[in-house]
């Protein structure tokens, strides 16, 4: 009983795909997938190439809906959510990132941090203002004028998890956050996701089949094959 073991800390998880099937033409790439994120927690979803950690997180970011199984987000059939709604809790509720960043290249930094702010409302000052202090907490003071094209790898992924952190989401996504960086710039990157996730108690999904990055993470599952596999244990 998922949701009936509640003791004051561990209600039921914040996010749960339940036997998820999903296929990309004749490829299955999720085969009855199961995976549950508490709140707050970090997760690390690792596995091969090709055993399908990024379709899951499509299907529990809301991206993509699963062909069968289920996605609760709060108690709430994600996957049930007329696209209005979903993309509306995407925005305020879903933070992502991917290996590549994917900053906007003619915005500098500072503005591409205060956009999803400005798309929520806030207004120009305020979002920079804002937008501005997440630089610094990632590290990436100094840049607040420069554009993705100006920094480097792991300045911009830094940048790119301000952006999506700025509007205070319940979950981040991030798939391969590390994957296009070297091993320095990716422990900075990741050093600063999971403190600025734990100060701020934010939720997160992290994609990776780097067992150095999957270590940030306060448990991990494996996928093989579409399904979540039992972890051998090595230690
Ligand atoms: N848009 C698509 N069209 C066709 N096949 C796809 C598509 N996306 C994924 N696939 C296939 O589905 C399977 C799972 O892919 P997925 O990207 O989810 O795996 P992954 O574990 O994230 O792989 P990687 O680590 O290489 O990114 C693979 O066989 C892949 O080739």
């Amino acid at each position: 009983m998922t949701n009936g073991d509640t003791n004051g800390t561990t209600a039921g998880p914040l996010l749960a795909a339940h036997d998820l099937v999903k296929s990309h033409g004749r490829t299955e790439a999720l085969r009855g997938a199961r995976v549950e994120l508490r709140a707050g927690e970090i997760l690390a979803v690792s596995g091969a190439s090709g055993s399908g950690k990024s379709t899951l997180l499509h299907c529990l970011a809301g991206i993509v809906r699963p062909d069968a199984g289920s996605v609760t987000y709060g108690g709430e059939r994600l996957d049930h959510l007329p696209e209005k709604r979903l993309s509306e809790l995407r925005r305020t509720d879903f933070g992502v990132v991917f290996q590549f960043g994917q900053l906007i290249p003619e915005l500098t930094a500072l503005d591409n941090v205060a956009l999803p702010l400005m798309l929520a409302g806030t207004g120009r000052t305020e979002a920079r203002a804002r937008a501005g202090e997440w630089l610094e907490r990632f590290g990436v003071r100094g840049q607040e004028e420069s554009r993705p094209g100006e920094m480097s790898g792991g300045q911009a992924q830094r940048a790119a998890l301000a952006r999506a952190l700025v509007t205070g989401p319940k979950v981040v996504f991030a798939d391969e956050p590390t994957g296009a960086l070297d091993s320095l710039a990716g422990e900075q990157v990741m050093t600063a996701l999971a403190r600025t996730a734990r100060e701020s108690g934010t939720a997160v999904l992290l994609v990776t089949h780097d067992a150095q990055v999957a270590a940030y993470a306060d448990r991990e599952v494996q996928l093989r094959d579409g399904a979540v596999a039992p972890l051998e244990v090595t230690a």
